[in-house]
């Protein structure tokens, strides 16, 4: 926490989703689940904040433990070294996304959950309030609102996809799914206690198994590679560790076999990634060397 401090309430907060920028900057938290039951956290830790991004992590869980490889074909599995949101690496590459941590790629996702399911955000949902153990998480209806009102370009990346034929649902459907899925809030405590799913290789908390150890390892890979955007080669140099980040402030970070670490702070850099959740990853990484390297 001291090194984090004073840097609280630095960054910006997400304004390109106006729900979003009402959130007070000033705020931080962290949680640090362990596999063997310990629960740590600091400051706004049980504050609920918007999942956004984080929530790509487990759609992919979802996707990859149904349908299997069957979204491979349609997302590639690098790293794009561009925004979040670029259209035109999109274009140029046939319409087939660089990976599943970024929106096109997420999109592609949802629309293989949508034809596993008929229902995506209503499985994601239930799988993240199984792994929280908090039955009442649920989509934020002003911030999925605000997200369709102003998802311009999201729908571009949307319906350039569908026009390669890498979507195969109704566009309408598949945003209305994703922006859904977005929105959903969730606090540091109980992200930390959801992202153990991946800390125990792919076993939930009732002890079944979502997903094979493979597979559980790979989304890890994916990521370290890809979840942070363009700053996914900086975050694993600085935090060393699997992290997934969203404009809501908040980033999750996996030590296999260990634990899981929640961080989150509104204010974004310029890349989308929260600075004071990478600062406390950082800093938790040096103090504990609970690092993959
Ligand atoms: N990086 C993010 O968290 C982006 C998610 C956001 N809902 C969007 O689609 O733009």
């Amino acid at each position: 926490m001291d090194r984090v401090r004073p840097r609280v309430g630095e960054g910006k907060v997400a304004d390109y989703i106006p729900e979003l920028a009402r959130v007070d900057p000033a705020q931080f938290g962290i949680a640090v689940a362990t596999v063997d039951g310990g629960l740590y956290v600091a400051g706004d830790a049980g504050t609920r904040f918007s999942m956004q991004s984080i929530t790509k992590v487990f759609a992919l869980a979802l996707v990859m433990s149904g349908s299997g490889g069957g979204v491979w074909g349609r997302v590639h599995r690098e790293p794009s070294g561009a925004p979040f949101n670029s259209l035109y690496q999109l274009e140029f590459e046939g319409g087939v996304p660089r990976n599943p941590m970024v929106n096109p790629g997420a999109l592609v996702v949802t629309d293989q959950l949508l034809t596993d399911t008929g229902g995506a955000s209503n499985a994601l949902r239930e799988l993240l309030c199984a792994e929280a153990g908090a039955p009442d998480l649920g989509s934020d209806e002003a911030v999925a609102r605000s997200e369709s009102e102003h998802g311009e370009r999201n729908r571009a990346l949307a319906h350039l996809m569908a026009d390669f034929g890498t979507i195969h649902n109704p566009v309408a459907e598949v945003l209305e799914h994703y922006f859904r899925q977005c929105s959903i809030t969730i606090s540091c405590e109980e992200l930390a206690r959801v992202g153990l799913l991946l800390a125990r290789h792919g076993r939930r908390a009732d002890g079944s198994q979502l997903l094979s150890r493979p597979d559980a390892r790979r989304i890890m890979a994916v990521m370290l590679t890809c979840g942070t955007y363009d700053a996914a080669g900086e975050f694993a140099y600085r935090v060393g560790l699997p992290c997934k980040s969203g404009v809501g402030g908040g980033i999750l970070a996996v030590v296999p076999g260990r634990c899981s670490v929640a961080a989150w702070g509104p204010g974004l850099d310029a890349k989308g990634n929260s600075v004071t959740a990478a600062l406390a990853l950082e800093a938790f990484t040096d103090v504990t060397s609970c690092s993959i390297f």
